[in-house]
């Protein structure tokens, strides 16, 4: 069943903040630089990537001295500001080592769900894609308030995946994968390596972030699961800190929690 990954040809890929930041929210240049190296590997053997990072705030936190998370709307949206040019920044620096281009999409819940915006913003990312242009996308956490906020780049990546129609999400987060329990709560969690019908996440015990930077945890994980199910999407999460772990999990190998749903629902 995993197999199938390896004939999967268009990949959304979901960076999570903690794989490329440090805690204090600095970007961490050891684990954005080898995520970097293997999209463009992956991207040079000729599969269209999409790519949805987050880490604006915790790199505006960094940037700005901040020591904890800001709290109210308007230092959110002022360590977003500050954030989201600095992690283009060095994704434009990265990538441009391989001779990529970038492209900065920044969406906000409107763009998902109004048909007119969805439309435009469809067509705008397959343009790109067909170009070899790797858009890479975030929430546009400055304008985007609480009230109008998809919220979570989990959620945000499911619906961009839907949208184009791609083939498999890939959530690179700071865990091994699903585990019955939240494997940071109890030492007992037993890993779970594939997920072949969303009614098994009803009996699985989705808990929230534990890290100073994440957002949602596994509960938001879930959700992208259960908007991709009924479109018959694949989705994949892994730890982005196993070496090599873009190419071994494209290669079919077991890693993480591989959720199946391209023969189900
Ligand atoms: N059942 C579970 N299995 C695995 N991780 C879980 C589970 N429940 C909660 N979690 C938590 O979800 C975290 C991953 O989500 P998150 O903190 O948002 O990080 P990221 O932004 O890297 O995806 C894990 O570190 C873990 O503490
Ligand atoms: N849009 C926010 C990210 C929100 C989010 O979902 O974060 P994460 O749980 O680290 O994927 C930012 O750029 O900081």
């Amino acid at each position: 069943m995993r197999q199938e990954i390896i004939t999967q040809n268009k990949l959304v890929i979901k960076i999570g903040s903690s794989s490329i930041t440090h805690e204090n929210g600095l970007i961490d240049l050891w684990k954005m630089e080898s995520l970097v190296r293997q999209i463009a590997n992956i991207h040079n053997s000729g599969k269209k990537i999409i790519v949805v990072s987050s880490g604006a705030i915790p790199a505006g936190m960094g940037k700005m001295h901040l020591s904890e998370r800001p709290k109210t709307i308007p230092e959110k949206q002022a360590a977003a500001a500050v954030g989201q040019s600095t992690l283009m920044h060095m994704y434009e620096k990265f990538f441009s080592e391989y001779s990529i281009t970038v492209a900065q999409v920044l969406l906000t819940k409107e763009d998902m769900y109004e048909e007119t915006r969805r439309e435009h913003c469809t067509n705008a990312l397959n343009t790109l894609t067909e170009r070899n242009i790797i858009p890479i996308i975030n929430e546009n956490d400055v304008v985007a308030i609480d009230e109008i906020k998809v919220g979570d780049n989990d959620t945000l990546s499911a619906e961009v995946c839907k949208m184009i129609s791609f083939e498999c999400l890939i959530i690179l987060s700071d865990i091994n994968g699903v585990y019955d329990k939240d494997p940071r709560q109890n030492a007992n969690a037993i890993q779970i390596s594939e997920i072949n019908n969303v009614k098994e996440l009803d009996s699985i015990d989705a808990g929230d972030s534990n890290s100073s930077v994440g957002t949602g945890g596994m509960i938001t994980k879930f959700n992208a699961a259960r908007l991709l199910a009924p479109s018959k999407i694949n989705m994949l999460i892994v730890n982005s800190q196993v070496d090599h772990i873009l190419d071994r999990s494209l290669d079919g190998e077991d890693l993480g929690t591989f959720f199946h749903f391209s023969n189900s629902y």
